[in-house]
């Protein structure tokens, strides 16, 4: 479906949970965030009820996300659930990789699509303090697993922050001439713990272009990555994978926006950025026939602002983050 900017909107990101087994610093505080009930959250039917009526109203591509989408029990019940409803033809996962290597097998067999694997450095010790005690050997059994599997293309997203992990971005994109793998800088938004900070920590995706390309060779633009986000894709010379830019706020690509959100508590989220969210779950525990489900994903849909302004404003959202709303 169109929206009034006439951008297709045809992605719906779904925070499946808002918990975590990491605590990124730029993303949660040290002790984790105040736990939603239970009943707050989701029942998996439910997400299966909601999809069911987005895909009636155009939605194709669904990403599983959360807070992290693996620590959630039955994803593999709800990656088969959802596979196998009329209309999705891509469904993905955006995963911080510690359980990946346990569950991608029979992720797979569920008919899971593809996936996206969050890794800020390469550096054990610095792992464990980008996100206060995670393993990277969990996570780079995760990778390779799914570089071993047919969940391709595996893409990879790294988050640069200045003066933390900015002397690894030559280390990264060398990853892509070794494994057939997507390597993807974010810029940094104001979003979660480092709200306050994300400006001056931010590295603008073309300092990171210009560093590799002084170092290890021309990018040449490559648009054959599979996917339905907004990176925009290079290859350096003989590279087996790729080196992606996502530019949120140097160069905002909001103009080509495809996607709502859906949060963990059953809000449909119409821009990342916006608070305004229109309620699912309310209307659904009372009774709400499908088709009414689908005229309130329409309203969101016809609701989306043209753009976000994190730039001007920053983040103001009090009941929110990242992790809530499916980053
Ligand atoms: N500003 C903005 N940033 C987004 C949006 N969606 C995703 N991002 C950023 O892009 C990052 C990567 O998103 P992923 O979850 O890997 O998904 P994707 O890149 O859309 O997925 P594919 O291209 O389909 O593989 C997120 O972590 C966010 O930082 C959005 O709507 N607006
Ligand atoms: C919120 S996490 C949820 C999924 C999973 N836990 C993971 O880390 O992949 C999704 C992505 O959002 C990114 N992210 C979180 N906060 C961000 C911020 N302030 N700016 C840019 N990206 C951010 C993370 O790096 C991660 O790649
Ligand atoms: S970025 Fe992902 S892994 Fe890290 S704390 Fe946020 S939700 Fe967890
Ligand atoms: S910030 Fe909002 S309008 Fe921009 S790409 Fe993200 S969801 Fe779309």
């Amino acid at each position: 479906m169109q929206d009034r900017f006439q951008r297709e909107i045809n992605y719906l990101r779904i925070s499946i949970t808002d918990r975590c087994n990491l605590r990124c610093v730029y993303c949660m505080p040290p002790e984790g965030v105040k736990l939603v009930e239970h009943e707050d959250i989701l029942r998996l039917e439910e997400i299966e009820t909601i999809v069911r009526a987005a895909a009636a109203v155009g939605i194709r591509k669904l990403r599983l996300t959360g807070g992290e989408p693996l620590i959630r029990k039955g994803i593999v019940r709800l990656v088969r659930k959802l596979s196998a409803v009329p209309g999705i033809d891509d469904l993905a996962l955006t995963t911080n990789g510690i359980l990946l290597a346990r569950y991608l097998k029979s992720l797979e067999e569920a008919g899971l699509n593809r996936v996206n694997i969050s890794l800020d450095t390469l550096r054990p010790e610095r792992f464990k303090e980008i996100t206060r005690g995670g393993n990277l050997t969990d996570v780079w059994q995760g990778i390779k697993a799914a570089l071993a599997s047919s969940l391709h293309p595996v893409k990879l997203n790294t988050v640069i922050i200045r003066g933390s992990n900015d002397d690894e971005i030559l280390d990264f994109a060398r990853l892509t001439m070794e494994f057939p793998l997507h390597v993807r800088f974010i810029e940094l938004m104001p979003i979660g713990t480092c709200n306050a900070w994300a400006e001056e920590k931010r590295v603008p995706y073309y300092e990171i272009k210009e560093q590799i390309e002084k170092e290890l060779g021309s990018l040449v633009a490559y648009e054959e990555v599979p996917g339905g986000g907004p990176a925009k894709y290079y290859r350096l010379p003989g590279a087996l994978g790729t080196i992606g830019f996502i530019t949120a706020m140097s160069n905002h690509f909001c103009n080509h926006c495809n996607r709502i959100r859906l949060t963990a508590q059953g809000q449909i989220r119409p821009c990342l950025h916006s608070e305004w969210e229109i309620d699912l779950k309310g209307p659904l525990r009372q009774g709400a026939r499908e088709e009414e489900l689908q005229a309130l994903i329409s309203q969101a849909i016809q609701g989306k602002p043209r753009r976000h302004s994190m730039d001007s404003e920053g983040w103001q959202d009090q009941r929110r983050s990242m992790f809530q709303i499916g980053g």
